[in-house]
């Protein structure tokens, strides 16, 4: 088994949206960043490989497993964390630890207690209590607690100041330490992914933009800046996107296309994400 989770044509439709033909794959062993503006799907999909929805078509495997077939083992192995803490929140982190104890086989308290006190959260302080930040570091702690392969986080660093969003990075750098384990969190924070993601999944209205190497898509892709006039020299086949503005245009360029000549500037995720988003097809 290669991949942590394989997502296959995946749809899923609501009144007023759907996810179509969604297709990624997460290498076992690395971190995907998964992207796109609000609306853009990402909780629906992370929702249906958890088959908390219904999917409508397609495959997904994590693990190699049918993720309905063989949900309640696959679960044992993963690790959730959703933008908040969802649970009854007159429960204190030690309640917390006396219940999931009992629901997962593999729940470790020593761990656990080392998380809370390394995140220095008051352990007999109930949940309504803690601020946001000491929540989603809780949150992180229970979902690492019974020794998950796989941890799956829906905006987990969101709302959170640099320092937190900092220690929690950390946390995930140490936990893909174990190269049997991998990590998929969706995020609108851009430098987050900068830091530490080894794949990019974008997802646009539904669709998937684009799923690749982080540092093959910064590579591979240069920005060129002219007049419309001066574009005309860079070969077609190398434009990618672009994008007009006060000065002339932007062009998003497939680097490898493009003659030496050309200046080109590094781009980053954002501005890609940007060209595609807001760009047109040269
Ligand atoms: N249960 C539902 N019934 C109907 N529409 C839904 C349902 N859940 C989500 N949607 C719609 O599906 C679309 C995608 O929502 P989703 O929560 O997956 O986006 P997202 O990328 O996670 O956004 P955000 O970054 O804002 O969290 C939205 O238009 C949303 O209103």
């Amino acid at each position: 088994m290669t991949n942590a989770i394989e997502v296959r044509n995946l749809s899923k439709r609501f009144s007023q949206f759907q996810l179509e033909n969604v297709t990624f794959q997460l290498p076992k062993g690395t971190i995907m960043g998964f992207v796109g503006e609000n609306g853009a799907g990402k909780t629906t999909t992370i929702k249906c490989l958890l088959n908390l929805l219904k999917k409508e078509q397609g495959e997904i495997k994590i693990f190699g497993l049918d993720h309905v077939e063989h949900e309640t083992e696959i679960k044992e192995q993963i690790g959730v964390v959703f933008d908040d803490l969802y649970v009854p929140d007159i429960l204190n982190p030690t309640q917390i630890n006396n219940i999931f104890e009992k629901i997962f086989n593999r729940w470790d308290e020593n761990f656990y207690v080392e998380l809370l006190k390394r995140f220095k959260i008051p352990f007999k302080k109930p949940v309504k209590q803690l601020s946001r930040g000491m929540r989603m570091k809780l949150s992180i702690a229970m979902a690492l607690a019974h020794h998950p392969k796989l941890l799956i986080l829906d905006e987990p660093t969101s709302g959170l100041d640099p320092i937190v969003r900092d220690e929690i990075l950390d946390l995930f750098m140490e936990f893909i330490q174990d190269e049997d384990n991998s990590i998929l969190f969706s995020t609108h924070i851009t430098s987050d992914l900068e830091k530490i993601a080894d794949y990019i999944t974008f997802i646009h209205e539904g669709k998937i933009v684009f799923s690749k190497n982080k540092d093959e898509l910064l590579y591979n892709y240069g920005i060129w800046k002219g007049t419309a006039e001066q574009s005309m020299e860079l070969p077609e086949h190398a434009k990618v996107r672009m994008q007009k503005n006060a000065f002339g245009v932007e062009i998003l360029v497939d680097r490898k296309e493009v003659n030496s000549a050309f200046t080109l500037d590094k781009p980053s995720i954002e501005e890609i994400m940007l060209f595609f988003v807001k760009g047109v097809q040269p």
